[in-house]
């Protein structure tokens, strides 16, 4: 492994040590620099001769890689052509990113990266990050010793089984690591040498991938039970031992193990479950803003929430745990939020094994009180019984919102909050533009999946992203720079309120329940300030921080992408 190695100069100048020269420098994604090295540096390191003659900067550089990807009209085309660019020079790739997010992040990220895993085996070119299996037990310490870097502080590992809302893809999975850990260091500057993908791949039951020959993942049907829990328990304790220092962002497992795996690690190392916490954290982000515009407080909302899956739960909690800190208990606690899962609203006198689902099940006399006792009590039963001000979807279906449903809403409420928020694009409860022109304009959306700006009478409404996106990458930095040794869901909480402070009046008066992508940066260094206020106050800082402290402490974890000057190690 390797170090990567900045030295500070006497005069405030910062230098990279680096240890390669000539071809093999220009094939390494991390120190190459293309046409922007020097004529100092190309007699240096050997370059002269390997590049033409004009020496570029990394303005013009990321003109260039821009224009080729624009040019490209297929989005998956423009997915590929950017994980080149990743692999051959990973400062001018975060720069492009950087300076158009708004444009790349549906490209890096949600949608595409969804199509990007379902066609992973068809369009693979070059490994990144770790990819562990069952032939790796008993000596996974040494295949984490093979990570290119030693300083990982943040690993983002998946056992693709539940990828977005398209399910288990197997080892083309592994495009949601990439993604999300990109997004850190776009929008949290967290240096990619510090970062980690891990795949862990124990197989698949997606008969398609087994039988597809192109298929570069471990060719077994899924690994479960107590073989799946003691391959996991090696690799935590492997990172422990390799990566001291990092933190662990499990995402898109199925629930059943999701919740399973966070529960058992929770203590040993600093880790969260970004589609139970973070989704959940983005949702009552929603929720909270939703109540800024609309004058009432969460406490006096009705919430229904359709999906009970990881995210559906993990939204439930959290909005629960905001409710008794407001001072709901008792069955008014019980009544504020709904759940149902594809049988219908979750009562006690339906058989419910999933013990995640009893923690939201209602008690069949409150279902009767609410004139729920008999018959259907679907999607459209409830809202018409229950009249919700807020609907928020993690269903994975795609329509399920549909518009007799939306009008009833419209109906009850003056500004409904309507959240459809399963990914990617297509899987979406509703569309945003059918959901305000059913609305007349009146609902208060959030998508998981981005959407374009809908024209609505003389305006034009931006759909906000209630995607974690707007959460992970504060609650990541945020953990690091307090050195936190476990996230709380204090630290999930303060996020959400900090993200939902973040919205500024211009968007309050839009009724937009979210940040503009474009502000991404902006927003996640908030959210880190807030979550490393949280970790102190929680007791769990190893490093805890003065407010006054957190700012400096927090510009200070952060790269920019930009060339520093070289010097042979
Ligand atoms: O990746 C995203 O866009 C959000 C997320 O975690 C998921 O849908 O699983
Ligand atoms: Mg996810």
């Amino acid at each position: 492994m390797e170090p990567y190695r900045v030295v500070e100069e006497a005069q405030g100048g910062r230098k990279l040590l680096v240890p390669y020269r000539g071809a093999r420098l220009l094939a390494h994604p991390i120190y190459n620099k293309g046409t922007a090295f020097t004529p100092e540096e190309r007699v240096a390191f050997g370059l002269d001769g390997l590049l033409p003659s004009a020496v570029g900067t990394i303005d013009r550089q990321a003109v260039r890689a821009h224009e080729s990807i624009r040019r490209k009209e297929d989005p998956l085309e423009k997915y590929i052509g950017l994980s080149a660019l990743q692999d051959r020079n990973e400062t001018l790739f975060y720069r492009v990113l950087l300076d158009h997010i708004e444009e790349l992040l549906p490209i890096v990220y949600t949608p595409t990266v969804g199509r990007a895993c379902q066609r992973y085996s068809h369009i693979y070119r070059r490994g990144r990050g770790l990819w562990i299996t069952p032939e790796h037990a008993g000596r996974i310490d040494q295949v984490l010793g093979n990570a290119p870097f030693d300083d990982v502080r943040l690993l983002v590992v998946t056992d693709n089984e539940r990828i977005l809302g398209l399910g288990d893809l197997g080892a083309g999975g592994m495009g949601i690591p990439i993604g999300k850990l990109a997004i850190y260091t776009a929008a949290a500057g967290i240096h990619p040498t510090r970062t980690l993908p891990l795949s862990f791949d124990v197989g698949t039951d997606n008969q398609a991938l087994l039988d597809d020959p192109l298929y570069i993942g471990y060719r077994q049907r899924r690994l479960r039970g107590p073989a799946y829990d003691a391959l996991l328990d090696e690799l935590v304790h492997a990172i422990r031992r390799r990566f001291p220092r990092a933190l662990v962002q499990w995402e898109d497992f199925k629930k059943g193990n999701a919740f399973r795996v966070l529960d058992r690690h929770r203590a040993t190392l600093p880790s969260f479950n970004d589609d139970i916490e973070g989704t959940a954290a983005v949702a009552l982000a929603g929720m909270l803003t939703g109540a800024r515009i609309t004058g009432i407080p969460l406490t006096q909302q009705r919430i229904v929430i359709l999906g009970a899956g990881a995210a559906g739960v993990g939204i439930a909690r959290l909005i629960r745990a905001e409710l008794e800190r407001a001072g709901l208990a008792g069955p008014a606690l019980t009544a504020a939020i709904a759940c149902l899962d594809s049988g219908g609203l979750l009562v006690d006198d339906r058989r419910i094994d999933d013990e995640h689902k009893r923690e939201f099940t209602w008690p069949a006399d409150l279902a009767r009180a609410h004139g729920l006792a008999d018959g259907p009590r679907d999607l459209a039963a409830v809202v018409s019984a229950l009249r919700p001000t807020a609907l928020l979807g993690t269903s994975g279906e795609p329509g399920t919102f549909p518009e007799p449903i939306i009008r009833a809403m419209a109906a009850a409420t003056r500004r409904p909050v309507i959240m459809p928020m399963s990914n990617p694009s297509d899987l979406s409860e509703a569309r945003p533009a059918d959901v305000i022109t059913w609305t007349d304009g009146r609902a208060l959306l959030g998508t998981g999946s981005p959407f374009h700006p809908v024209p609505f009478g003389n305006r034009t409404i931006r759909i906000g992203q209630a995607n974690n996106a707007f959460i992970f990458p504060g609650v990541g930095l945020g953990a690091l720079v307090s050195e936190a040794r476990q996230i709380t869901q204090t630290m999930f909480l303060a996020a959400a309120e900090r993200l939902a402070a973040e919205v500024d009046a211009h968007d309050l008066a839009a009724g937009c329940l979210f940040p503009s992508v474009a502000h991404l940066r902006r927003v996640t260094v908030a959210v880190a300030a807030s979550v490393a206020r949280a970790a102190r106050d929680a007791g769990v800082a190893a490093r805890p921080l003065d407010d006054a402290a957190i700012p400096a402490a927090i510009a200070a974890a952060m790269w920019e992408p930009s060339y520093l000057p070289m010097e042979p190690a």
